[in-house]
């Protein structure tokens, strides 16, 4: 099979859907890959250190896009959209439910387009999403601390306090990986955390993990309210796997918080987990102000530190992808469930049901189109 890996294009991308060593993988298992001209610059690969691993530096996207899989890092933007083609295997992060024109792309172009967000094993966890989801968690403390600057335009709270004044306030939404993660920082800073989630088991496990340092609470409007009105930095991690993000947070409850208060609201990538954001920012301009508050929603958070997240990302990306590969996407979606909940679309049909849901699409198993198809 020959797999082609195209620069990424989206603002401020510097990740690399593959590194020298992922090559070096697809090559010793009898595969080609194309790389575009520098892709790997932002991540701190040179074309030379993919050629001296075997791949073929091409000069265009087109020529990267004309494979049998191409490999990405974030959904395609509508200039790549002209590169689909029945049958092409597009692997890569997808983040269909707020997106009905990339679906519709995917879906008249019968591509096979596998999400690595979706991959799941059969204890819930998303292993292809985890590590950028340990990226954003980590940075959004540390980027909602920037903010809370003076400068910045924030209300001039340092989290940790110092003696014998308040500690700055962090409230999450969602005590998954982003929730556990930025967790961890904020405690680390010595903030007062909150985190808020729906499953009540996974607040136990967060109130043994954190030994008490962090105040859990169960999700509902009364409890997110009350928390988001003393929230110095208020951080939306909630996911439902495939689904547009829950609305958790509403206009009313933003108002309610203190002028120069922060949010960052990880969950953007699924459509935002908070009524006053009601826009992607980019990391040339990553904030915007309603309401007195801050408002920051970046969707390629990691796309910032690209060196960790493609290096983090790569490491469980790329078996996945070789499998793909060797035993072509039939074979290797048959012979493997976590990864056929990754299929999205498949020969023009939807094949995730929240996704197929979010756009009032009809849906279709994985296994029911794969019957008919071969
Ligand atoms: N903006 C960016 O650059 C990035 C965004 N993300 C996104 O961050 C989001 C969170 O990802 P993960 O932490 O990996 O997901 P996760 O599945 O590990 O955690 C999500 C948590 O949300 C909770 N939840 C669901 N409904 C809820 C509700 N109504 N109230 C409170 N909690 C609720 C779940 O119980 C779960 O604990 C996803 O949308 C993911 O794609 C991840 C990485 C980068
Ligand atoms: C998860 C995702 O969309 C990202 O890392 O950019």
């Amino acid at each position: 099979m020959i797999v082609g890996v195209p620069k990424e294009i989206k603002n401020n991308e510097n990740r690399v859907a593959i590194t020298p060593a992922g090559v070096a993988a697809f090559v010793q298992n009898g595969h080609s890959v194309r790389i575009e001209n520098n892709a790997g610059l932002g991540s701190g690969f040179t074309n030379e250190d993919y050629a001296a691993q075997g791949a073929q530096i091409v000069d265009t996207a087109a020529e990267a896009w004309a494979v049998d899989m191409v490999m990405k890092v974030k959904e395609p933007l509508p200039a790549e959209y002209s590169y689909f083609r029945e049958d092409l295997i597009l692997f890569t992060y997808l983040h269909l439910a707020p997106e009905p024109e990339l679906t519709r792309a995917l879906m008249e172009k019968k591509v096979i387009a596998i999400a690595y967000e979706t991959i799941q094993l059969d204890n819930g966890a998303l292993p292809l999403l985890m590590p950028m989801s340990e990226v954003a968690g980590r940075m959004s403390v540390q980027i909602g601390a920037q903010f809370l600057e003076k400068q910045y335009g924030g209300k001039g709270v340092l989290l940790g306090g110092v003696p014998g004044v308040p500690k700055g306030e962090v409230v999450v939404i969602g005590g998954g990986i982003v929730g556990t993660n930025a967790a961890k920082m904020a405690v680390g800073l010595g903030a007062n955390v909150t985190i808020i989630d729906v499953n009540a088991d996974r607040l136990r496990q967060l109130d043994d993990l954190f030994q008490g340092r962090v105040q859990t609470l169960i999700s509902n409007s009364f409890n997110i309210a009350n928390a988001v009105k003393k929230a110095d930095l208020l951080i939306g991690a909630v996911l439902i796997p495939g689904a547009r993000a829950p609305r958790l947070v509403t206009e009313e409850m933003v108002k309610n918080m203190t002028p120069g208060s922060v949010i960052v609201d990880v969950a953007i990538d699924q459509g935002g987990s908070i009524e006053t954001i009601d826009r992607i920012t980019t990391h040339d301009n990553p904030t915007y102000e309603k309401h007195g508050v801050i408002h920051y929603a970046v969707a390629n958070m990691p796309g910032a530190v690209a060196r960790t997240s493609t290096l983090a990302l790569t490491n469980v990306t790329v078996p996945y992808a070789v499998q793909l590969a060797n035993k072509g996407y039939a074979q290797a979606i048959r012979d493997n469930k976590q990864l056929a909940k990754g299929v999205n679309v498949i020969d023009g049909k939807v094949s995730y049901k929240a996704v197929a849901d979010a756009h009032n699409l009809p849906y279709a198993s994985v296994e029911e189109v794969l019957l008919v198809k071969n």
